[in-house]
This record gives C-alpha cells, structure tokens and sequence, in this order.
C-alpha cells in the first residue's frame, strides 16, 4: 500500500500485500476482541467498510512549488478535485498512486489525509506566531504549520539566485515534541525534504511534562540584524550593536554535528541584504571546554539581548524560577534557533499548541489494515486491557493539561485523535473543559471546515463531568464511578452535554469520506 506522509512511518516500508490492497476489510476477518472494543466505545464497525474513500493531497503554498489541479491531473492520470473552502487540499480517487509523479518528487504535493488539516486550519495560524505541536511526529501536521507560518507560506529556496541559498523568511516559529525518537527522525527527514526546517524546532521529550518555552530570541536577533545588516552602528534597539547579535549567532566554521546535513550554510536575512550571517551554533557532548565555554558566552548574550539584563529571575505559572535553569538540547534545531536562550517566563508562552494526542488510532483504516496485515498481536497488548486504555487516557488528560500550561491566554489549544472512542475525545475534552472552571472554553471551527460533513458525536460520561466539576459521586457495587444530581444539577449537566456535543467534532470514514479524527479547539481564557 502506498503511504501518504503522516502515514510513513507507522506504515513503515513494508508494503501491505501486493501494494495494491483493498482499502477496506471483511467485518468477519475482524478479531471478537477488537469488535468488543469497538461496541464498547459506541464505534460503528460499518466505517471498517467503505469502499470509495477517497484520499487527499495538499498543495504546497510555497510560490516556486505551486502545481495546477490540472496539471496534477495529467500526472497522476486520475480525477483531482479541490476541496472548496480548503483549496490546499485536492480529493483523489482512493487508489491514486502519489510517489512516483514528478510533482511528488519535486515536493510539489503531500500525502495528507483532510481531516489532518482540518485540525491544524483549526489552530487559525498566523505569521510571526510561535506554534507548539505536542505529539509532532512523523509530521503532517507540523509541516504544514511550520509552511502557513512564513510570510510565503514557506522558506522558499531562492532558484533566482541560482544557487542553493535559503532566503530566510520566518517571521514565526514552531516546536515539535515527541517522545519517540525514531519518529521524530522521520519528521526532521520531512521538514528538511521540503526545505522548512528554518522555522522548526524538535524536542524529544514527554509532552505531559515538556516546558520549554517558545524561541526568544530570534525577533530581537531578526530586529537588530535588519536595523543595521552591516553591524557597524549602534541600533536604537537597546543601544547595542548589531554586530554583537551578529556574533551572538557566529561560530567556528564547520558544521560536524548532523544537525545541519544539507542546509547551506549561508544563510540570507530578509532577501538578498549583504547581511549574509553565518549562523554556526553547535552544541554536542563531545565539545571541548573552550567551546562550551563560547556557547555560555553567547547564551547569555542571547539572554541579555532579549532581557536587557543578565540572569533575570522571571514567573512562571505563579513559581519563581531561576532565570539560569538548564537548557534542554533539541533533538534538531536549525542555527538560528539551536542557542536560544530558552527564558522561562509567561511572555514566552505559545500562541497556538496542537495535542495531537496518542490514542488508538481506530479511525484509521490505514492503521487498523496494519494490524490486519501484520496480526492482532500488538493492538491486543498496546489497546485491549482496561489498565492500558486508562493509562491511555489519563496520558491524553497530560498531554491536554501541559499543552494548556505553555499557552498563552487568549492563545488557542487543538486537541485531536485519529480515534472515534468517547473515552479518548469527548470525556477528556468535558473533563478539561469542567476542570477549568471558566478559564478554558470550547469555540467553533473557522469557517474553513464547514463543508465537510461530520459524524454524529457521543455523549460524555455523566460521571467524568460530575467528578471534574467537584459534584457528588458515589461507587457503585462493581467499583463504577455513578452520579446522581438535583433536577437542577440534572438540567445542568444536560445542558453542558450538549454543548460538548456540538462543539467537538468527528469526521468519519462514512460520514466525511475522510480518515477518522476527533478535534476540539478550545481557547484559554486565563
Ligand atoms: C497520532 S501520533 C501524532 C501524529 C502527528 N501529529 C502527525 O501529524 O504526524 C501520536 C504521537 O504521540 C507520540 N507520543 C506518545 N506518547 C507521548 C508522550 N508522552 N509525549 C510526547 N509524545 C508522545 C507518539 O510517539 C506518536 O508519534
């Protein structure tokens, strides 16, 4: 089976049958346990059957890769229609071949299901925002943030010039955060296949706990930089020179780290200035003292650049922290984004942050075709138990709640899963939003997802809402968690049902002719 990009690496290389499978299953051919599962999570086994899912592709924004529906058309030698409201994407047949097309090559055009960019339109991304994607890996979705975020839509790479310059064009940034390695190999592969890897930084870590703050020092080294390219005056910035941000960001001369494999080295700030700025930061353990050393320096010129002082102890979710904690290394950042300073405080909380949660990926097919291929064996031991699935959610409660404490107030937070079980979207979602008491709401979608049809949404769990909001619960005989309320609490939580049911939405295979996802958006009130 051909992969489409956000597929890739849990599809890994092995192809499916004989590449060409049928993108639906046999209910019989599913195993009694998985349709227990799904009877249990109100999932309808029908969406494991549709026949003319259609798959989708979204055309890249940057102005020297743009391609015609057209002339993709002719390529791939199938129908392709842009989806209206959302001209990125373009809907294919459900067998259209992508990898061997010229404009797949030239990275023209990526493998993305719609539903996936339904979530990121979500987070309503602007330039010049600082994005964290909690759950990054392989990608999808990070690169398509990380290409609505520059003013382009992309750091294009300048074929005028005739060279391989990068112009850099970032005007924001995002942060990706995965806990698996191997995968976030993956997405830094993607990043750096479509040239996006500028506005880009990598984590691996656990997003439950991840606490580094968005980039703080690139619009002041940007600022200064174009205030004074040659670096020769004092700017009016803070009355120091340019040059001194222009050190901040040189190093020796090699870059041996792996980071960088393939970027040019000269790097050209605001179109074709003379400010062509050597950006060598590289840290890694094996650095002699004299270059730690030199890293400490510019450390705490980046540091001294942002806060006017050095040192400064900043508040952080109502705790002191000391404004000199150490900083993580990222699995990848480009140079200009490797030594920031990474300060502390609410000022550098994110504007927008996607929990793209774990879960069990049930509404996808791609992945439930997986296990059908390769055996029932590893969904049994990963989904089936009770204790896995509560330990599954109460990661996603996590990774809500810490995406929820890196963003900032008034910033919008997406929470999504490619699964259609209640238990992991709506409870966690009523959960979150009863907890909050005022301080999170949910909010509508933009109007770019209006025309997609979406599939009926479940009611959350009475007693889930009931605990989160502090009302009276009882256990019942079996251990189960009951709530029991006052006609008026009884009206309330009705009430608050519904708008959980509205407000959340579903796409289904059936419904939506789209993989199964679930998204919220919630926006922070404080
Ligand atoms: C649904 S996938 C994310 C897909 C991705 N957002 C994309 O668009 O390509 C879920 C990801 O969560 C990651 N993950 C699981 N537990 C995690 C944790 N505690 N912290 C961070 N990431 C985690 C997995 O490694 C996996 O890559």
């Amino acid at each position: 089976m051909e992969s489409d990009e956000e597929d890739n690496y849990s599809l890994g290389t092995q192809q499916l049958g004989d590449g060409t499978p049928s993108r639906t299953f046999s209910l019989d051919n599913l195993p009694v346990e998985f349709v227990a599962f799904l009877t249990k999570n109100e999932i309808d086994p029908a969406i494991y059957t549709v026949t003319d899912l259609p798959r989708y592709v979204r055309l890249n924004p940057d102005p020297h890769l743009t391609i015609t529906p057209e002339e993709l058309e002719r390529q791939l030698g199938t129908k392709v229609e842009p989806v209206p409201g959302l001209e990125a994407f373009c809907r294919l047949d459900g067998q259209a071949k992508l990898r061997n097309t010229q404009a797949y090559k030239d990275g023209r055009i990526f493998g993305m299901d719609l539903s996936s960019g339904i979530a990121v339109y979500a987070l309503d991304v602007q330039p010049g925002e600082h994005v964290l994607d909690i759950c990054c890996a392989p990608g999808a979705k990070l690169c398509m943030i990380a290409g609505l975020l520059t003013n382009s839509g992309h750091v294009r790479s300048d074929r005028s010039g005739g060279g391989n310059q990068l112009q850099m064009d970032i005007t924001g940034t995002v942060t990706g955060v995965d806990i698996s390695p191997h995968r976030l190999s993956t997405c830094r592969s993607l990043l750096k296949r479509h040239r996006l890897q500028q506005c880009a930084r990598l984590f691996q870590a656990d997003g439950t706990k991840f606490s580094v703050m968005r980039p703080s020092a690139i619009d002041t080294i940007r600022a200064r930089i174009m205030a004074n390219p040659s670096g020769t005056k004092k700017t009016a910035i803070d009355g120091q020179s340019g040059s001194q941000a222009k050190r901040a960001l040189e190093d020796e001369d090699n870059d041996n780290d792996g980071y960088g494999q393939g970027e040019s080295s000269q790097l050209v700030v605001d179109g074709g200035q003379e400010s062509a700025v050597r950006q060598q930061f590289h840290i890694n353990s094996l650095e002699s003292e004299s270059t730690l050393k030199r890293h400490r320096a510019t450390f705490d010129t980046l540091k001294g650049l942002v806060t006017g002082s050095t040192g400064a102890s900043a508040l952080f979710n109502g705790t002191d922290t000391n404004g000199d904690q150490e900083r993580v290394m990222p699995f990848f950042a480009p140079k200009i984004l490797r030594n920031d300073p990474q300060l502390h405080t609410e000022a550098y909380k994110y504007d927008k942050v996607i929990v793209d949660a774990e879960c069990t990926h049930d509404g996808s097919i791609a992945h439930i075709l997986k296990y059908e291929a390769w055996g029932w064996d590893s969904f049994h031991k990963n989904f089936m138990s009770q204790d896995r699935l509560d330990s599954l959610s109460d990661l996603q409660r996590g990774l809500l709640m810490n995406g929820f404490r890196m963003t900032k107030a008034g910033g919008i937070i997406v929470y999504s899963t490619c699964s259609l079980s209640r238990a992991q979207n709506e409870d966690i979602v009523a959960w979150f939003i009863a907890g909050m008491k005022g301080r999170a709401v949910l909010e509508p979608l933009p109007k770019h997802a209006l025309g997609i049809q979406t599939a009926t949404c479940k009611r959350p769990c009475r007693s889930i809402v009931a605990t989160a909001s502090g009302l009276p619960t009882a256990t019942d005989p079996s251990g189960q968690v009951q709530w029991q309320g006052t006609p008026q609490q009884e009206a309330d939580m009705e009430k608050f049902q519904d708008h959980i049911q509205e407000m959340c939405l579903r796409y289904d295979p059936l419904a939506s002719k789209t993989s199964g996802f679930f998204l919220a958006r919630i926006r922070k009130i404080a």
